[in-house]
């Protein structure tokens, strides 16, 4: 990982732009609507720029950098089209402790400005570290068609009954199963189909009605080793199960597709590790066993079906088994 991705509240701090042309603008932009007061230094200012930053706030300079423009600033956009002077604004800012993020050069700073899904207060970044800003971009086109419009709007009201649900759910185990149910459940299609008041009441009663959540059991071969081969369905129960139970024969990059915080637990010999699978189960966890080889799948599948007869655990197979 080159860069850490982060999230920067940079509301009423001074961030300075060097450079007021086309890619300035852009970035000037996206500052203001973090709410950011921006400093911009260029000799020539696109216009567009004083109509935006009409407030007292900001401050416009109509003239060639200087170093002690850097004086109080939290962040530093380099936009110039001059190559030797973004790199002057680039060193002086990181001798003095300043991210800042260079235009034409982005290894020369150490900020970059991703593509943006803006659904606040859900918001997606997407970089390719400086290497393909087009790239960057075309992903951004491919989320946002399949992102919600209705997406922030879910998690603006989520986030409303958060002290409730912790309130209502002692552990966080219970906590994140409730939402990972709320959040795929009717609720969200009441929010994205604009029935706010419904979806509201709708979350009123689950929360009110709702079980201690009952463990699962999930049980996956990948058998190719290969995630572009994996289903929908598969991903989607890698990304829920709380333990996974792997065998070391599964590809590091299909177990990166995990939950990131999976417990995470090696088996060998598969028949060793069934009481714990069971007992994790009992707990009310979301069990994965995932493998590459069929054969210890098929057998564990069939020990586990006799010990959990007729307990009501969901338990998904896949492939979905032939008969
Ligand atoms: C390093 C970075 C610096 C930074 O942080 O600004 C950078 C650098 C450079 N961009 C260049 C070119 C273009 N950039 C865009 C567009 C975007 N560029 C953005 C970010 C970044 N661009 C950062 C890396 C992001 C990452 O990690 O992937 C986006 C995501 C965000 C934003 O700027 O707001 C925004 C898409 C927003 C969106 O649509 O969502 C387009 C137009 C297009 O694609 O339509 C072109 C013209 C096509 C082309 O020339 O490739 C050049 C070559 C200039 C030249 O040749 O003269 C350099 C310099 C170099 O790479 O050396
Ligand atoms: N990061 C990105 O997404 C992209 C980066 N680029 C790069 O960005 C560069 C700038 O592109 P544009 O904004 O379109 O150029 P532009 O010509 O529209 O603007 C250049 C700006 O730099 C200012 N400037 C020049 N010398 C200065 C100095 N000493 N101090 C302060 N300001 C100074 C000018 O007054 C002007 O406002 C391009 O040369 C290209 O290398 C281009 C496209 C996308």
């Amino acid at each position: 990982m080159d860069y850490l991705p982060l999230f920067l509240d940079v509301k009423n701090q001074r961030c300075l732009v060097v450079g007021g042309g086309d890619v300035a603008l852009r970035k000037i932009r996206l500052l203001h609507s973090a709410g950011a007061r921006l400093r911009v230094v260029a000799p020539e200012i696109r216009k567009e720029v004083y109509a935006f930053l009409s407030g007292s706030h900001h401050e416009l300079k109509e003239r060639a950098f200087h170093p002690d423009d850097l004086g109080g600033v939290a962040l530093v956009i380099a936009s110039t089209d001059n190559h030797a002077v973004n790199q002057q604004v680039a060193e002086r800012a990181k001798q003095q402790g300043v991210f800042v993020n260079v235009i034409d050069a982005p290894e020369a700073g150490n900020a970059i400005v991703p593509a943006i899904i803006d659904r606040s207060p859900v918001m997606v970044a997407v970089s390719t570290s400086g290497t393909t800003p087009v790239l960057a971009r075309l992903l951004r086109e491919q989320l946002e068609s399949v992102l919600p419009n209705g997406l922030g709007q879910l998690a603006a009201l989520a986030g409303e009954y958060r002290g409730l649900v912790k309130a209502r759910f002692d552990s966080i185990h219970d906590r994140r199963h409730f939402w990972e149910e709320t959040l795929t459940s009717d609720v969200a299609e009441q929010v994205y189909a604009a029935q706010l008041e419904q979806a509201r009441s709708t979350l009123e009663q689950r929360l009110a009605g709702a079980e201690l959540s009952s463990g699962e059991l999930y049980l996956i071969n990948v058998a190719h080793n290969d995630p572009d081969e994996l289903t929908f369905k598969a991903l989607r129960l890698m990304q829920k199960a709380e333990t996974v139970f792997y065998t070391d024969d599964v590809s590091k990059a299909i177990m990166a597709l995990c939950r990131r915080d999976a417990d995470l637990i090696a088996v060998k010999n598969a028949a060793e590790h069934e009481a714990l699978i069971i007992e994790h189960i009992n707990n009310g966890r979301r069990v994965l066993f995932i493998s590459a080889d069929s054969a210890s799948l098929i057998t564990i599948s069939s020990n586990l079906s006799t010990l959990l007869a007729n307990k009501n655990v969901p338990v998904h197979t896949i492939p979905t088994p032939r008969l």
